[in-house]
């Protein structure tokens, strides 16, 4: 996992590297231009004209060094720079040294239109809103029709923290080495663009003396986390789980969960479900048990919890008599691996009290929505809400999975996890039922909850994006669940 540093930490970290490693700054730079031309390449077809817009600081260095680049790659390219050349830091004027003599470089009004504007007028370095004429060029810029693209960050959005005033609108940001936190919120998604993190080669170890409880998974080592399963292993082995939920006219969502857990892998499935629901059950799903119903148009009250290795709890469920007291039975009697989604949050939203029955072997899984409704606090932004999914997972010791691009994750320990698998294709019904039915899967087959929410939350968003690939607009929460296998699959999990 790569830790995420605050736009202040980046420059000591960078210092250290150069240092660590004796190279120059401008060596450094270096490789963040060729890391963006690597990608650029892949993206762009070299008939395409290019300009740079430049601030004079090393965002605009990297700008440079990039127009150099491509130029030298066959774009035909130009330079637009803001701000006193004259001025500019070390590595920017060495950049400006550099360029090649036909490449046209002059302030920023004198650019002529083109197909791809790449942005380096400012990187973490931002410290205040826009104005005066860096305001106008963004403006201006932000008009245009053409492709744009950010070096790092797209300027004037804060690494940190949220936007004031005017941002430049990306279609894509490629940011380096890790993402900047401001990049991974969803209002400023309009902003960033498609994110794009690229490897600049900074060890893991210069991040060792940084203090940072963020992190960014984009699934590396994921077979790490996985368990391992000998051939002679037999079904009991994979689990005895409960998925429990369904309601009248709500049974759709407990069955995706129960079919999820299923493609996961789960040895035996069965569903606390309402009598109205057994046939539609046992009828889609051939695999699934059904345990004796309680209710008829709702769950039972109570469920038997003997001999059960992981219980998911909440699709479809509603927020009945029965739905709220089932909830309160399953978490304060029953101390294994418990997921809770959907109602079973709502639920524990209107009963504040129950909260403090939660435990270390609890998940609860809410949309932005669900967060609001459970704590009773609307964050203010992003930054505030990943402030209170932190503080919630501390003081109830359990784990809290904030669902939305780039997925959330919470460790009772203070450590936070950003999720870089999905697409937005997921955005549809279901798709958070199959969630739950992953992570009950995973707790059922002995998963420590950390590595069950790991691998879970991952393979979610890429089965989402292998969906996607698919079905495009089209693409369904059973969709997505049909495509576990293969993403398990892909990582390396037989
Ligand atoms: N070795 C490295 O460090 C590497 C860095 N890399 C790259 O460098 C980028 C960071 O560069 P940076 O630190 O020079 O900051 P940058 O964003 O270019 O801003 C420059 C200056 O602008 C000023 N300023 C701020 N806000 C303003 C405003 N609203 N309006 C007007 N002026 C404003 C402010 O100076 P001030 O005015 O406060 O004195 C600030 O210092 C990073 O994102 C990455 O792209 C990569 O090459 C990898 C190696
Ligand atoms: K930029």
């Amino acid at each position: 996992m790569q830790k995420i540093l605050s736009g202040n930490q980046v420059k000591s970290l960078d210092q250290k590297y150069i240092e660590g490693e004796g190279i120059h700054s401008y060596q450094l730079m270096e490789r963040a231009a060729m890391a963006f031309c690597d990608w650029f390449v892949t993206m762009v077809p070299e008939e395409r004209s290019v300009s740079v817009y430049c601030g004079t600081g090393n965002n605009g260095g990297d700008g440079l060094a990039i127009a150099r680049i491509l130029s030298q790659r066959g774009y035909s390219v130009a330079v637009g720079h803001i701000g006193d050349p004259e001025k500019g830091s070390t590595d920017f004027q060495h950049n400006l040294r550099v360029l090649p003599e036909k490449l046209p470089v002059s302030t920023w009004k004198n650019v002529t239109e083109s197909d791809v504007l790449i942005d380096a007028v400012f990187g973490v370095g931002i410290n205040r809103p826009l104005e005066g004429d860096y305001l106008k060029l963004i403006q201006y810029l932000n008009e245009k029709p053409a492709l744009k693209i950010s070096v790092d960050m797209p300027s004037g959005l804060p690494s940190d923290g949220p936007l004031e005033g005017e941002v430049f609108r990306a279609d894509y940001t490629v940011s380096f080495q890790f993402p900047k936190l401001s990049l991974l919120a969803p209002e400023h998604a309009a902003y960033a663009g498609k994110l794009i993190v690229r490897s600049i080669g900074i060890g893991r170890s210069y991040f060792d003396s940084f203090e940072s409880n963020r992190f960014f998974f984009s699934g590396e080592n994921l077979i790490r986390y996985h368990k391992k399963f000998l051939p002679s292993s037999h079904k009991g082995d994979f689990g005895r789980v409960v998925l429990a939920g369904g309601s009248y006219g709500k049974m759709g969502s407990i069955g995706l969960s129960t079919r999820a857990a299923l493609r996961t892998g789960s040895g035996l499935v069965f569903c606390h479900i309402p009598a109205c629901g057994v046939e539609i059950i046992q009828g889609s799903i051939p695999e699934a048990m059904v345990l004796p119903p309680g209710g008829e148009h709702e769950v039972g009250d109570r469920m038997d919890t003997e001999g059960i290795d992981a219980i998911g709890i909440g699709p479809g469920l509603g927020k009945g008599e029965n739905a709220a007291k089932l909830v309160y039975q399953v978490l304060s009697h029953y101390a294994g691996p418990t997921v809770l989604d959907a109602d079973a949050i709502n639920i524990l939203g209107d009963n504040p009290a129950w909260l403090n029955s939660l435990h270390a072997n609890a998940v609860l899984t809410p949309h932005l929505k669900e967060f609001e409704r459970l704590t009773g606090i609307a964050g203010k932004n992003h930054f505030h809400r990943m402030d209170l999914a932190r503080d919630f997972a501390r003081k109830y010791s359990c784990t809290l999975v904030l669902k939305g691009a780039f997925t959330l994750i919470s460790f009772p320990d203070g450590q936070q996890v950003f999720n870089n698998s999905g697409s937005l294709h997921m955005a549809t019904g279901g798709s958070g039922d199959v969630l739950t039915g992953i992570l009950t899967s995973f707790l059922g087959q002995g998963y420590s909850m950390k590595n069950a929410v790991l691998c879970g939350v991952f393979h979610h968003g890429h089965a989402g994006e292998l969906a996607g690939s698919c079905r495009g607009r089209g693409t369904l929460a059973s969709d997505i669940l049909e495509k576990i296998p293969d993403s398990l699959l892909h990582s390396g999990i037989e």
